[in-house]
């Protein structure tokens, strides 16, 4: 019989991105984005241009209000006693209040799941810094102070994977049967600067492209392997990248997707399946940047591409979050739990360590070694 108790946990966080819910919040949405990030005035009408072809709506609010749900159903499913908040960077329900209200809910000791699964600036410090300026908001209105953890990154984990490689088998059966077996896989992320890439995960594990490349890399591999072996076909797979942002001038991970099919298709490739591995809902960046822009190029080259599905919230990843989150309360016990990960790296770091994907100019964060508030 697993062990279900959360204790010493009294609360989970479901931390995420935040995005606009209607046409005036756009222009505000994108100041709070790139606040200080030296992205050019271009790019943002660019990208305020997508959320308007949406009707200034992005989907994520609405799939984290259905993460909520589908973990509070899990947890009550299975004898979890954790009650569960959700709070945003960019948007509202924003950090501060939702860490407000579960302090004044009694809540001290709180486990922070972020939508993110990899290593990066973007996907895990930068969360830890907004943690760490919401515990400084709450400590200067004189309220007590909860101990914030966050949980490991789950890119490796089964509950993460399961899904996306069934994702891919899927989407290649929606192909015309006589481009399938020749069909490559385009795993794709979100790019980020090389610099950025280099330093992301803990600094002895450092090099070409850091943790963000390499953990992309695993999981890519992965679901090549499981989709070759149920198909006995063996596909020619890369990872590619896209959503870049940033000065032209600053070097960002390549080649972009749209580049990408582009060569694949001067190379004589039948087809392609872009499986957006970067991602854990079909928010903007796969709405946009795949369905729209991409297929867009795809019918323009008169490539066969189809897009496979993300993870959401599909019962294997919600049930693996859960697990995750078992799993870390009984490391905090002082148990010594199975840590299951699938890949050659091995299961992620609980605590990020001191010097974790550095900011370009240091700023506290909270849940990792020497941070101001464990
Ligand atoms: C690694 C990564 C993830 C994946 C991990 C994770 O999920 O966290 C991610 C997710 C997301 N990014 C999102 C939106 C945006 N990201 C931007 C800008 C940037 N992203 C970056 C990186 C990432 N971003 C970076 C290095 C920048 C440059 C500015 C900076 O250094 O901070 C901009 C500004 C305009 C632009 O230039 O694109 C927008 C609007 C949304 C919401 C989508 C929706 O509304 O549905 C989501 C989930
Ligand atoms: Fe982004």
């Amino acid at each position: 019989m697993p062990d279900e108790r959360p204790h010493p946990y009294d609360a989970l966080l479901l931390l995420s991105f935040g995005g606009p819910e209607g046409p005036k919040d756009v222009v505000p949405f994108l100041e709070n984005v790139t606040r200080g990030r030296g992205i050019p005035r271009e790019r943002l009408e660019e990208v305020g241009q997508h959320y308007f072809l949406f009707d200034g709506v992005s989907p994520i609010n609405a799939q984290n209000r259905e993460l909520l749900a589908a973990l509070r159903d899990d947890f009550a499913d299975h004898g979890v006693d954790l009650p569960v908040y959700w709070g945003n960077r960019n948007w509202g329900p924003y950090l501060t209040d939702t860490l407000r209200e579960m302090v004044q809910d009694g809540r001290r000791r709180i486990l922070t799941l972020v939508t993110s699964a990899y290593a990066s600036y973007s996907g895990c410090r930068q969360y830890r810094e907004n943690l760490a300026d919401a515990l400084a908001t709450v400590e200067a209105e004189g309220l007590p102070l909860p101990r914030v953890d966050k949980l490991r990154h789950y890119f490796n984990h089964p509950g993460f994977v399961e899904p996306m490689t069934e994702g891919v088998l899927t989407a290649l059966a929606q192909l015309p049967e006589a481009v399938r077996d020749g069909a490559r896989l385009a795993f794709t992320t979100h790019s980020i600067p090389t610099a950025s890439a280099d330093t992301s995960g803990p600094a002895e594990g450092h090099g070409d492209g850091g943790a963000y490349v390499a953990e992309h890399l695993d999981v890519a591999r992965l679901i090549a392997d499981a989709v070759r072996e149920s198909t006995g076909t063996d596909r020619p797979w890369e990872l590619v990248y896209q959503s870049r942002s940033g000065a032209p001038h600053i070097p960002w991970l390549e080649p972009d997707i749209c580049d990408h099919l582009e060569a694949v298709h001067a190379d004589g490739a039948p087809a392609v399946v872009m499986v957006p591995i970067g991602f854990v809902s079909d928010h903007m960046e796969v709405l946009y940047d795949l369905d729209t822009e991409a297929l867009a190029k795809a019918r323009e080259l008169g490539l066969p591409v189809v897009r496979s599905a993300t993870v959401g919230t599909d019962p294997r990843f919600v049930a693996g979050l859960r697990e995750l989150v078992l799993e870390r309360a009984a490391t905090e016990r002082g148990e010594v739990p199975q840590r299951c990960a699938l890949g050659a790296l091995g299961p992620s770091h609980d605590v990020c360590p001191a010097g974790c994907c550095p900011a370009r100019a240091p700023r506290p964060a909270a849940a990792g070694t020497g941070s101001p508030y464990r």
